[in-house]
């Protein structure tokens, strides 16, 4: 079939999206893969696809599709660039849409600036509900990579995040320390790995190297995920600007009991057609 889609990007992490509502796709982990290459296909980071909901409360579901075919639970830029699309190809005129996803329910509001704040929902630190092993929920645990110990703080923003606080985010070790935490024993669904330098209380720059992915120019879960733990290891405040390789994102959190707020843009590069 010739199916339509739209490259979209967050900060640099990009996107195919494609609406599923007006047309019926059937994607397999091999169409993802060969959508998402670089050389043979359109190339992303991730494929976004917009469907019903399954609850009629909701305005839309979307489901997310990493470039290596594996489905998963969250993508903050993605949400973003979700609400742009369906307020672009008029799917909705809502300027405060509600969204299903795998793991939940997001709200996204597309401010007068264009910009889209997200309720990304409260983080989860519980171990067994990121998934992570270890014995009890701390704001920072210990793990073993190749015989050497590593801090590290994990939760989950729906997906699970492993956060590494360094001193410049320049020289870690992003591109080699990254895909042994990503495929770590103790994370049994893999794990997305941030590496956080603080440069405040109010402000960090962050890299994340990307379950399924590799490293990204942003994350949005990552973005939300650092934030979270810096808070809970007490090193920032509520209010953070996070400095990724693509550009700034805006995360809010109030700590326990309250939803952490993303804020930040989305980009529409083009429109086009692919046999599948
Ligand atoms: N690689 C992530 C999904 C995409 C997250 C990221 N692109 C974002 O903006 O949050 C995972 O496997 O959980």
């Amino acid at each position: 079939m010739r199916l339509r889609f739209t490259k979209m990007h967050g900060l640099g992490n990009d996107f195919i999206v494609i609406d599923a509502i007006s047309q019926r796709p059937n994607l397999s982990p091999e169409t993802i893969r060969s959508l998402s290459d670089r050389r043979f296909g359109i190339g992303c980071d991730q494929v976004l696809v917009v469907d019903y909901p399954t609850n009629p409360e909701v305005d839309f579901r979307y489901r997310i599709f990493n470039a290596d075919g594996s489905e998963v639970e969250n993508c903050g830029n993605g949400a973003r660039c979700f609400a742009k699309f369906v307020r672009e190809r008029k799917l909705t005129g809502k300027s405060s849409i509600s969204v299903e996803t795998s793991t939940g329910i997001m709200v996204l509001k597309v401010n007068d600036s264009g910009e889209i704040r997200v309720d990304m929902g409260e983080p989860e630190f519980t171990p067994a509900n990121i998934p992570f092993i270890a014995d009890a929920t701390a704001s920072s645990y210990a793990i073993e990579v190749d015989n050497q110990c590593y801090n590290i703080g994990a939760a989950s923003m729906g997906n699970p995040h492993a956060v590494l606080v360094v001193e410049d985010v320049e020289t870690a070790p992003v591109l080699t320390l990254g895909p042994k935490i990503e495929n770590h024993p103790a994370f049994p669904n893999r794990v997305n790995v941030g590496f956080m330098s603080v440069v405040s209380r109010t402000e960090v720059n962050l890299r994340v190297f990307e379950r399924g992915v590799g490293e990204t120019l942003a994350c949005g879960t990552g973005a939300c995920a650092a934030v979270a733990c810096g808070i809970q290891q007490g090193i920032l405040d509520s209010t953070v600007t996070v400095h990724l390789p693509g550009g700034d994102l805006t995360i809010h959190w109030e700590g326990p009991n309250h939803a952490l707020f993303m804020t930040g843009p989305a980009t529409s590069v083009f429109h086009g057609q692919v046999r599948i």
